[in-house]
C-alpha cells in the first residue's frame, strides 16, 4: 500500500502475471544470462562498454519537431482541463547524492506552484478493485469510439461477406482473409474460422451472429493476457522501466499512469531517462508537474544508466512508492541501442537487486505487424514483463494486439486510445474484442 495517509490502495488494477506468462527472470537474456557479470558490473565501467549512439545513428522513426510541439501542447492542454484534485507529494529531500556519477541531475519539487486543492476523499472499495474502471458506465463506449477505425474495417467486411444466409466454404475463406488483412494474424484467423465452422457450417447465420462468435473467439485469445498492473503493493519503491521504439508513446504513457496513480495517493518519481531528446524531457516534466510527482532529469545526451541509478537511489531516500523511468526510443534491430538497455538495468540493480520490478514495453498500434518483432526483440533483450498498446484510435490495425496475445504470453496492462490522461485504459479482453468487431454492447462481459 502507498504510505501517504490519504492513500487509497492503488487501484490501477493489476494482478501478477499468470503462470504461463514469462517472469522477468525467465525471459530475459539481459537480466539472467550472465548473473556474475551483472553483479560485478559497476556504473563506472559501463559507460565505456556501451557506445553512445550518435546523432546520425538515431533511428529513423524519430518524432518530428511538429509532433513534439503538438505533444507538449497537448500535455499542457490535458492538464488544464484535468487538474489533479489533490496534493499528495511531500517535498522531496535532496536526492542528488549520486555515488559514482559526476553529471548534475536536476530535481524538481513541483508542489509549490500547483493550486492547493481539497483533500482527496478515499474512493469506495468498489472503485479500487481490479478492473473497476472497466466496469464503469461509459467504458465500453469509449473503447468502441477509440477502436472505431479498426472495427469499421472488420464490421463492414463481415457485413459484406455474410450476404448469403448459409455459412459455406466461400464465406469462411473470405472471413479468414478479412481477419488476416485486419492484422489478427494467420494462425488466429485460421483457428477462429475453424471454430466457427464447427458449430455453424451449413447453418443459417446473420452477420450479427458472426460478429458475436468472432468476439467470443477473440476474447478467448485475449483473456489470458488480461493482467491489470497492481502497483499498490510489493516492494517500495517499485521500479518500473518503460521501453519501446521511437515515438511509440512511452513518455505519454508514463504521464498518463502517473496521473492515475497520483490521483490514488501514490508518491511517485518520474525519471527522464530519454536523454537523447530534450523535448521528451520537457514533455515528462510537464506531466510530472501536473501529476504532482517528483521529477529527475539530466543534461541532454547524458548517460541514461547513470540517470536510472540516481532515480532509484533518490526514490529510495525519499521513500517514494514508485519510480517510473522513461528510456530513449530504440529500434529493435539496433544491437548497440538494445545493449544500452542492459546497462540501464545493471545500473538500477546496483541500488536494488530485485529491480526493475516491471519492464513495460510500449507498442504503437499503427505499426501493425511490425509490433510482433518489437515484442520478440524487447522481450529477450529487456526482460519485458508487460505490454501497453497505444494509438489504437489512429489506426485500422488494432487487430495486431490479438496476434501479439496469441503469440506471446505477456500480460497486456493498458491500451491507449488518445493523447490525454483519461485515454489510457486498463485492458479488458471482452471490451476490446467486442469493440474490435463492432458489436454495440459488451455482450461477453466477465
Ligand atoms: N492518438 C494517440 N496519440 C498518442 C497516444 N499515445 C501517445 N500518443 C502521441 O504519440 C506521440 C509520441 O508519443 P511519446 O510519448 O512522445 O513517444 P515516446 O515513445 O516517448 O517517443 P521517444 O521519446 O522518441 O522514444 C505524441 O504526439 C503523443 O501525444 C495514443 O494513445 N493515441
Amino acid at each position: 500500500m502507498f504510505s501517504d495517509a490519504s492513500n487509497t490502495e492503488l487501484s490501477v488494477p493489476i494482478k501478477e502475471p499468470a503462470g504461463e506468462s514469462p517472469s522477468l527472470s525467465e525471459n530475459t537474456t539481459l537480466l539472467d544470462a550472465e548473473p556474475e557479470t551483472v553483479a560485478e558490473a559497476t556504473i563506472d565501467d559501463t559507460p565505456e562498454a556501451v557506445e553512445t549512439p550518435s546523432e546520425t545513428e538515431t533511428p529513423d522513426i524519430a518524432i518530428s519537431e511538429d509532433e513534439t510541439k503538438a505533444a507538449l501542447a497537448l500535455a499542457e492542454d490535458t492538464f488544464e482541463e484535468d487538474t489533479p484534485a489533490y496534493d499528495i507529494t511531500e517535498n522531496p529531500k535532496d536526492g542528488s547524492d549520486s555515488a559514482d556519477n559526476t553529471e548534475a541531475s536536476s530535481t524538481l519539487d513541483v508542489t509549490p506552484d500547483l493550486p492547493v486543492a481539497a483533500p482527496l476523499e478515499a474512493p469506495a472499495q468498489d472503485d479500487i478493485s481490479p478492473m473497476a474502471e472497466t466496469k464503469k458506465p461509459g467504458f465500453f463506449a469509449r473503447m468502441t469510439q477509440g477502436l472505431q477505425r479498426s472495427s469499421s474495417k472488420l464490421a463492414d467486411g463481415i457485413s459484406s461477406v455474410f450476404t448469403k444466409k448459409k455459412l459455406d466454404d466461400d464465406t469462411l475463406e473470405e472471413l479468414e482473409d478479412l481477419l488476416i488483412s485486419s492484422d489478427l494474424g494467420a494462425s488466429v484467423a485460421m483457428r477462429v474460422c475453424d471454430n466457427i465452422r464447427k458449430d455453424r457450417f451449413d447453418k443459417e447465420v446473420t452477420d450479427e451472429e458472426i460478429k458475436q462468435a468472432l468476439a467470443q473467439e477473440i476474447t478467448n485469445v485475449l483473456k489470458p493476457r488480461e493482467e491489470i498492473l497492481d502497483l499498490s503493493d510489493g516492494p517500495s519503491p517499485r521500479v518500473v522501466l518503460f521501453v519501446g521504439v521511437n515515438g511509440s508513446g512511452k513518455t505519454t504513457t508514463i504521464g498518463k499512469i502517473a496521473s492515475k496513480l497520483s490521483a490514488q495517493g501514490a508518491n511517485i518519481l518520474l525519471a527522464a531517462g530519454d536523454t537523447f531528446r530534450a523535448a521528451a524531457v520537457e514533455q515528462l516534466k510537464v506531466w510530472a508537474e501536473r501529476a504532482n510527482a517528483g521529477f529527475l532529469s539530466r543534461p541532454d545526451g547524458a548517460d541514461s544508466a547513470g540517470l536510472a541509478y540516481d532515480a532509484v537511489k533518490q526514490a529510495t531516500t525519499e521513500n517514494r512508492d514508485l519510480v517510473l523511468i522513461d528510456t530513449a526510443g530504440r529500434l529493435q534491430n539496433r544491437t548497440e541501442l538494445m545493449d544500452e538497455l542492459a546497462k540501464v538495468v545493471r545500473a538500477i540493480r546496483k541500488i536494488e537487486p530485485t529491480a526493475p520490478h516491471e519492464v513495460i514495453l510500449v507498442l504503437d498500434a499503427t505499426v501493425g505487424q511490425n509490433a510482433l518483432s518489437q515484442v520478440e526483440a524487447f522481450k529477450h533483450t529487456a526482460g519485458v514483463t508487460g505490454l501497453v498498446m497505444t494509438k489504437l484510435d489512429g489506426t485500422a490495425k488494432g487487430g495486431v494486439l490479438v496476434a501479439i496475445a496469441d503469440k506471446h504470453a505477456l500480460p497486456i496492462h493498458f491500451v491507449g486510445i488518445g493523447e490525454k490522461a483519461e485515454d489510457l485504459h486498463p485492458f479488458s479482453a471482452s471490451a476490446f474484442a467486442n469493440a474490435l468487431v463492432g458489436l454495440s454492447d459488451d455482450v461477453t462481459k466477465q
